[in-house]
């Protein structure tokens, strides 16, 4: 038998039992139903490679094993999980001439409820199909579960406990995880509060139980959707579901899943797929089981799109403050009618959690339907970085160094980023970085200097400082001999760098390019020293403290006053004003500053969506409140405006007792009604 497959398997076999248990135990997963369900099929796979199969294999177990407190409860008929097919021809091959029932499949928790003398005795989860947990202490708060119903004899229900989309938005504003990080969809959530040990904090979450089937009792009735239909008059609300009169086209298929769908999204119910099963209860019985599933349904799962390719190089290229960025270049693939065949692999650390390296078969997706990212890779193991990091710069050839910095990761936890970094100021990717910041739009703004140009002018040895961009006058007559420059294309440069040098205090600022001041920093800084840079200059030098500036922390306060004591720095920033004539604030752009309000002089900070406003028409609001706009919630935050999907920053100003505002609040109080 082939080792290496046996221990990719055995790897792969543990990698996705601790998804299962993050999935499960801690209602925290770190990768998407996605890539866990396209793993769980490679997994597939290489056991019918080797013919082996684990004893603890997700492919022939259910759930995970529950390590909570909760008292556990034997399942006599185990619950387990449903087979899943991917298209719908699938689903018609498996419906054949049966009569089938289509039905959602809700996103939540499995529960199972026992009646007995027409009283509800226990509720419990599926666990790992044979053991759960008892939940019973918990079905007051949930709603849909009747405590008594008109049937006297056995009745076991199983159904899905489930937070409706609009109310998970809401909640998720409010609460956070195990490990303090918002939820990331409503089944974590619903999971989570369904299991809560204390029967107090699982009221308020606003669950909802829905039945799907009737395990036990109604006998008399030879059908799943009639015995689901009579859960009705007890007191049940029912999943919806179709059944079916004769056998499916395809296209017919497909327009019962469309209508499905649309119903639940009509109706506030959050699903993640469809089930079909036979109806007929005989005929399910005689389908038999795996260790996995029953044989008698199929799931056909909604998810989002991951496409197989292969990595074939890492290609890196030094920015502007040095650090080498990293992307991946792959076999092209087709996603929504485009050809893709790169990806950020945004840095080290990155690279190392996926364990890329050039041959590896990856799973790319377009997040959000535009940004490709590297999802997942296949073939993990003996994973070097040494062996995939660049020792020498690419460009110039200097050796490269890792750097480490606290900050966050995918899912918002805090640890260390590593990054690779050119340390060679003269590295000539690095300058031409620089001087493509300082002619961009939001500094000196000079149209006409593209990427293009100005390497082909720093190559001829005509810039070597901001300043001679300023002096380019001098090469004129051998810039309009060059390829695709003539007469007019100079004439049009020249007066664009003629009119740059008619500037603002927070242009000149951002092309001085000081580590993390952008946009919002400059603007502050505007303020603060009156749109004045000797102002600003004579506080650096005389040790003013950044820190007590809205949103600058000590990182900022400190990369200021690095920058000035380098002398290089200082020297251009002087020079290059002589050039520049640099305009008076003029209160944020031409819009009058009305300070007659309660927001004047205050830090606002906005998260979520303030629909119909932009984040920027939001600030320049803010701007014209004569208030600042903070990006992050500190302690020098006033406000905070909340719209929809907010995010961990409600949390936080909860945390710091900073009062918070619906945008409905805001705009009042702003007098913009
Ligand atoms: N992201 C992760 O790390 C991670 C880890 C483990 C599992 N998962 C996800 O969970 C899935 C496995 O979970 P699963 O075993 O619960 O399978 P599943 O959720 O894919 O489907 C089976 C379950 O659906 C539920 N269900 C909902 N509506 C139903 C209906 N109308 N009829 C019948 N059943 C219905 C039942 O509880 C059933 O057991 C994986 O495919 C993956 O998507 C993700
Ligand atoms: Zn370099």
């Amino acid at each position: 038998m082939d080792q290496n497959l046996l221990t990719k398997q055995r790897e792969l076999n543990d990698r996705l039992n601790r998804y299962r248990n993050e999935y499960y135990n801690l209602n925290s997963p770190s990768v998407s139903d996605a890539v866990y369900d396209r793993l769980f099929e490679e997994l597939q796979e290489l056991e019918s490679a080797t013919g082996v199969q684990m004893s603890n294999s997700p492919t022939n177990t259910v759930g995970y094993p529950a390590v909570s407190k909760l008292e556990k409860t034997n399942h006599s008929i185990p619950l387990l999980s449903l087979d899943k097919v991917k298209n719908t021809e699938e689903l018609c091959r498996f419906m054949g001439e049966h009569q089938v029932m289509f039905m959602l499949k809700l996103d939540g928790l499995t529960i199972k409820l026992t009646y007995e003398g027409g009283k509800l005795v226990e509720a419990a989860t599926r666990g790992d199909g044979d053991v759960g947990e008892i939940v019973t202490h918990n079905t007051r708060a949930i709603g849909g579960i009747p405590e008594n119903i008109q049937y006297e004899d056995r009745l076991v229900v199983t159904g899905e406990a489930f937070i409706r989309p609009s109310d998970f938005e809401q909640l998720k504003t409010t609460l956070v995880d195990s490990d303090g990080k918002p939820y990331k969809n409503g089944r974590n959530l619903a999971a989570g509060s369904v299991r809560l040990f204390d029967a107090g904090a699982c009221l308020g979450r606003r669950l909802m139980f829905m039945p799907f089937n009737v395990l036990e009792g109604m006998e008399e009735l030879p059908r799943k959707s009639e015995r689901l239909k009579a859960l009705r008059p007890l007191g049940f609300l029912p999943c919806k579901y179709m059944v079916t009169k004769r056998p499916l086209t395809q296209k017919e298929t497909e327009d019962g899943i469309r209508q499905l769908k649309e119903y639940a999204a009509d109706a506030d119910i959050p699903i993640d797929g469809i089930v079909i099963t036979y109806n007929d209860i005989a005929l399910s019985k005689s389908c038999g089981r795996t260790g996995h599933h029953y044989k008698d349904g199929l799931a056909f799962k909604f998810e989002d799109d991951l496409f197989q390719t292969k990595l074939q190089t890492i290609e890196w290229t030094p920015g502007r403050t040095g650090e080498i960025a990293p992307v991946a270049i792959f076999e092209p693939v087709e996603i929504d009618g485009c050809e893709v065949s790169r990806a950020s692999l945004h840095n080290l650390s990155f690279i190392e959690d996926l364990e890329l390296a050039p041959g590896c078969r990856i799973l790319v997706s377009k997040r959000n339907m535009i940004i490709p990212h590297v999802e997942e890779n296949l073939d993990r193991g003996n994973f070097s970085m040494d062996a995939v990091i660049p020792h020498q710069c690419p460009c110039c050839g200097e050796p490269t160094r890792i750097h480490e910095t606290s900050g966050r990761g995918e899912n918002g936890e805090e640890r260390v980023i590593k990054t690779l970094f050119c340390d060679n100021a003269a590295c000539e990717t690095r300058r031409l970085k620089q001087f493509v910041h300082f002619v961009s739009k939001k500094a000196m703004n000079i149209e006409g200097l593209s990427e293009g140009t100005l390497e082909k002018l720093i190559g001829r040895g005509w810039i070597h400082s901001y300043l001679d961009i300023y002096r380019l006058d001098q090469h004129r007559n051998e810039i309009i001999r060059m390829d695709g420059f003539g007469e007019k294309s100079w004439q049009r440069l020249w007066d664009a760098i003629q009119q740059s040098r008619s500037t603002t205090f927070e242009r000149y600022v951002i092309a001085m390019d000081i580590p993390m001041v952008g946009n919002t920093a400059s603007k502050v800084l505007c303020r603060e020293f009156h749109g004045s840079l000797d102002e600003f200059r004579d506080a650096v030098y005389g040790g003013y403290d950044f820190r007590q500036l809205p949103d600058f922390g000590e990182t900022l306060h400190n990369n200021i006053q690095e920058w000035f004591n380098k002398e290089e720095n200082f020297c251009i920033w002087e020079e290059l004003q002589m050039m520049m004539n640099i305009q008076k604030p003029v209160e944020t752009d031409n819009q009058t500053i009305n300070r007659d309000n309660s927001f004047s002089g205050k830090t606002i900070v906005v998260t979520g969506k303030v629909e119909p406003y932009t984040r920027d028409e939001m600030n320049s609001l803010i701007a014209s409140l004569g208030a600042v706009a903070g990006s992050s919630v500190t302690r020098k935050t006033d406000y905070l405006v909340c719209g929809e999907k907010a995010g961990s920053k409600l949390s936080k100003a909860r945390e710091l007792d900073i009062p918070v505002l619906t945008p409905e609040e805001f705009f009042r109080m702003a007098g913009v009604a």
